[in-house]
């Protein structure tokens, strides 16, 4: 019988904090601890961001901080616009993108991607295998809840023993209504590394409050 091995890389949970809308919030952030910094740019979201405000927030993120750029099924000409205002690191893809267009973006515009996958059941642990081969890490997200306009961001979780004892050989994250009071039980449960955050540190749909940001890197730090 073979061995599922989990080499659960060492070092801290690292923490991407997504949605953030203004300088102060990146500022909070960024001196919290978080690794990552997400920018929406998908129109129907609250936390989207018109590119100069996008620009002036990715040059505030401290150096360290890697600035992720959201993308909900992209044209070209979006991620182009994108990148050519925005100084960005990595790429999340939080739409239907199949595995060859994962696979374009990341060779066109030689950026690291981050593809999001919603998990409801083993079938979609299943489907995101599929990504292994062509993204550099994956974004383990909960479904949008059915009638929601938005594909994440929608502070739904799922069961995280899902995730329990799986090996990947992609970095990955965990994301979907995740907060202060619970991230230490789901980093626990499901064995994340990486944890992903939007609504479940905002005072109100797009308003990140940064005492909620610092209380969920610490419940991070203390999560076991
Ligand atoms: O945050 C958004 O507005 C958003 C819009 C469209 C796609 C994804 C979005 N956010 C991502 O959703 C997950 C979970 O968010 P939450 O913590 O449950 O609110 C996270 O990966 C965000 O990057």
């Amino acid at each position: 019988m073979a061995f599922r091995v989990n080499p659960r890389p060492t070092g801290p949970v690292r923490v991407k904090v997504c949605g953030l809308t203004t300088e102060a919030q990146v500022e909070a952030a960024a001196s919290a601890g978080a690794a990552y910094i997400g920018l929406v740019f998908y129109s129907r979201s609250p936390r989207s961001l018109a590119l100069p405000v996008a620009r002036d927030l990715a040059l505030a993120a401290p150096v360290g901080v890697a600035k992720v750029a959201l993308f909900v099924d992209p044209s070209d000409a979006e991620v182009d616009a994108v990148l050519d205002t925005v100084p960005i690191d990595m790429v999340q893809l939080h739409g239907h993108e199949p595995p060859d267009r994962v696979a374009e973006i990341r060779e066109r515009w030689g950026l690291p991607v981050m593809k999001a996958v919603g998990i409801s059941g083993p079938e979609d642990v299943a489907r995101a295998r599929a990504y292994e081969a062509v993204a550099d890490q994956l974004l383990l997200d909960a479904k949008a809840p059915a009638g929601s306009t938005l594909p994440g961001g929608n502070g739904v979780s799922f069961d995280w023993g899902l995730l329990s004892g799986l090996s990947w050989s992609r970095p990955w994250m965990l994301a979907g209504g995740l907060g202060p009071r619970n991230v230490a039980e789901a980093v626990r449960v499901s064995g994340a590394r990486q944890v992903d955050v939007s609504s479940g540190v905002e005072s109100a749909p797009g308003i990140k409050d940064s005492d909620l940001i610092r209380a969920f890197v610490g419940a991070v730090a203390s999560a076991r």
